[in-house]
C-alpha cells in the first residue's frame, strides 16, 4: 500500500513578537496562509518495524534528525503501532527558507499516518502532537488561513484572503530560526497592525491586506543579511503591491492580484535570482486535501 501526502508551505502575513517567555520561546500574534508550493511525501510500508527516510534533497537529513521521521516517531510511540514506513520526500519548497518546509512534512506525515495505520484521530490531536515537534508543525496539520497565538501552536482559524498571486524569492542563504529570534531586540520593536489585517482579509481588501503586512523579524534578517533587503527593493520596483520576508526568512514574497503584474514581477526577479516562484494562495482549509 501507498499512500501520497501534500505539504504545502506557509508565509505570514503578519509576524508580532510580544514578549519572551521563561522558557525561551517567544510569544508571538501572527497571520498565516497556505500557498501552492508543496513538497509531496509518499508513505509505503517497510517490511520491518522501522521509520526510514528517504530525501532526495542533500540539504534535508534522512535520519531522525528529519521533522518527518519525528512525526513517525513521535505517533509509533504515542499509540503503540507495531509496524514500519518508508517515507519519501520530494522536496519542492526551499529548505531553511522561512516558509515551513520541514514543518509541513511533519504535518504531512501526521495527517498521512492517521490514514495509513488507521489511528482515527481528530485533525485538533495531530495538532497537539505537531507542537511537540516545532511550533510552525500545529499550523501545518489544518492549513488554509489562521491567526497563531502562544508559540505559534495556538490556532484560531480565520477565512481566506482574497485570490491573488505569491511571488517568492529565496536569495542563496539559509537561515536559523533560532539565531533571528536570539537577535530580536525587544525594546525597539515596531509592532505591526495584527488586527487591522485580520480585518482586511476579513473584508476581502486586498489593497488593506497590502498596507497591513509586517513582521518583527525582517529587520534583525535584513540586518544580517543584506541581500535580502535587495530583493525586496527588487520586488518593489518590478511593481509588487506588498513585498514582505516571510517568518524569520530569507524568503521575500510580493503579493499581485493581475497576472500581466504577476509574469512582469516573475520575470524581473529571474534576472538575478536563481529561487524564484509564483504561486497561488490555498487559504481555504480544506485546500490541503
Ligand atoms: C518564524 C516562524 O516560522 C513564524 O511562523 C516560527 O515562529 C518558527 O517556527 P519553527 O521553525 O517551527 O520554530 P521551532 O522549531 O519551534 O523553534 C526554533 C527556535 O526558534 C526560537 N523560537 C521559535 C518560536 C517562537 N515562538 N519563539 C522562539 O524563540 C527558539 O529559539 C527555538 O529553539
Ligand atoms: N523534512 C525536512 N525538510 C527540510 N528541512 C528539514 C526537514 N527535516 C529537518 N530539516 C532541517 O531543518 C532545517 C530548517 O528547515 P526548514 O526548511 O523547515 O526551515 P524553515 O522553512 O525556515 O522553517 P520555519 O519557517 O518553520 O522556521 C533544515 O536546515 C534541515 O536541516
Amino acid at each position: 500500500m501507498k499512500l501520497l501526502v501534500k505539504a504545502p508551505a506557509k508565509i505570514n502575513l503578519s509576524l508580532d513578537v510580544l514578549h519572551k517567555r521563561t522558557d525561551g520561546y517567544h510569544e508571538v500574534r501572527m497571520v498565516m496562509t497556505t500557498i501552492d508550493l508543496a513538497d509531496r511525501l509518499e508513505l509505503s510500508e517497510h517490511n520491518r518495524d522501522e521509520i526510514k527516510v528517504i530525501s532526495h534533497n542533500r540539504f534535508v537529513p534522512d535520519d531522525s534528525r528529519n521533522l518527518a521521521y519525528q512525526a513517525a516517531s513521535l505517533l509509533k510511540r504515542r499509540y503503540d503501532v507495531k509496524k514500519g514506513v518508508i517515507i519519501s520526500i520530494t522536496k519542492s519548497i526551499p529548505v531553511a527558507a522561512g516558509l515551513a518546509g520541514g514543518s509541513s512534512d511533519a504535518a504531512a506525515t501526521l495527517r498521512g499516518l492517521n490514514k495509513f495505520w488507521g489511528l482515527g484521530l481528530s485533525l485538533d490531536t495531530l495538532a497537539e502532537i505537531g507542537a511537540e515537534i516545532g511550533s510552525d508543525v500545529s499550523f501545518c496539520v489544518y492549513g488554509g488561513t489562521a491567526v497563531a497565538t502562544g508559540r505559534g501552536e495556538k490556532i484560531q482559524h480565520i477565512e481566506a484572503p482574497p485570490h491573488c498571486w505569491v511571488i517568492l524569492a529565496k536569495p542563496t542563504i539559509g537561515v536559523s530560526t533560532a539565531d533571528v529570534y536570539r537577535n530580536l531586540s525587544l525594546d525597539s520593536i515596531k509592532h505591526p497592525d495584527v488586527d487591522g489585517m485580520i480585518e482586511a482579509i476579513r473584508n476581502k481588501e486586498f489593497e488593506d491586506i497590502c498596507s497591513k503586512v509586517g513582521n518583527v523579524l525582517e529587520d534583525v534578517t535584513l540586518q544580517l543579511y543584506p541581500e535580502v533587503a535587495h530583493i525586496k527593493e527588487q520586488m518593489k520596483k518590478f511593481g509588487a503591491d506588498a513585498v514582505l520576508m516571510s517568518g524569520s526568512g530569507p524568503t521575500v514574497f510580493g503579493l499581485v492580484q493581475r497576472e500581466s503584474r504577476m509574469q512582469r514581477v516573475y520575470n524581473g526577479l529571474r534576472g538575478f535570482c536563481d529561487q524564484v516562484y509564483a504561486v497561488r494562495i490555498l487559504g481555504e482549509r480544506n485546500s490541503i486535501e
